[in-house]
């Protein structure tokens, strides 16, 4: 299985943000962007994960067996800046949601609700709502949001942002579970993932487009 972007570009309101984008990525690798603050990693993981339309080219998911067919979206999990959870629903109801909502995937291995938030250190307070809990606890229960249905391809927007360092600890182990089982990963990150064997993609922003263009 592979995801391939081909010459992707995108535009926010009248600008252009990038173009010329084109990744592939098997089975177990990993793609971390990088770049400055509006150089575009958010609007590129958004027009990967089917939530915003390119201007131009493809994303595309090539699959051997149960997934053949399948929009390269519907192959995506996405966590970005915000958490997508109700705060006034406990943490297990809000699991319980997402779990139903994704369904069933015949592709990989999902964990129950309580196996989730144990995997993220939280398993004795999925009663609570989900507004009480602290910044750093709501992102590690937005990550168990990910272990509920499987899915092949993170998508995974400042994963670390407000996380203290066991919790980083806790996010590069899943992540690199993830690899292992054969999933794929797509990061944007202003701090290390600790990922060994990821590639690299420098966004540069409008700085990066040719003047010719505008
Ligand atoms: N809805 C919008 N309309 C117009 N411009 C937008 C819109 N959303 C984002 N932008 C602009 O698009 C550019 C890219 O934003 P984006 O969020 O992709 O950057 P980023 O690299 O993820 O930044 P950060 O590191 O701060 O998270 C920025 O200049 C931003 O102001």
């Amino acid at each position: 299985m592979r995801l391939i972007a081909e010459n992707l570009s995108a535009r926010r309101g009248e600008d252009l943000i990038f173009q010329g984008v084109s990744f592939a990525l098997s089975r177990g690798e990993s793609l971390v962007l990088t770049g400055k603050n509006g150089s575009g990693k958010s609007t590129l993981l958004r027009v990967v994960a089917g939530l915003l339309r390119p201007e131009s080219g493809t994303v595309i998911w090539q699959a051997d067996t149960a997934d053949k067919g399948m929009r390269a979206a519907e192959a995506c999990h996405y966590l970005g800046h915000r958490n997508a959870m109700k705060t006034e629903l406990s943490v297990h109801e809000n699991l319980t949601f997402w779990q139903q909502f994704f369904g069933h995937s015949p592709q990989g291995e999902s964990l129950s609700v309580d196996e989730a938030a144990d995997a993220v250190g939280l398993g004795d307070i999925t009663h609570l709502p989900f507004g009480y809990l602290s910044a750093g606890q709501q992102r590690r229960m937005a990550f168990a949001k990910l272990l509920v249905s499987f899915r092949p391809v993170w998508i995974l927007d400042e994963p670390t942002a407000a996380l203290d360092v066991s919790a980083e600890r806790v996010f590069t182990g899943l992540i690199e579970s993830h690899l292992r089982n054969g999933g794929i990963l797509i990061g944007a990150t202003h701090q290390p993932l600790g990922l060994e064997n990821a590639q690299e993609l420098k966004m540069a922003g409008f700085t990066g487009i040719a003047e010719e263009v505008w």
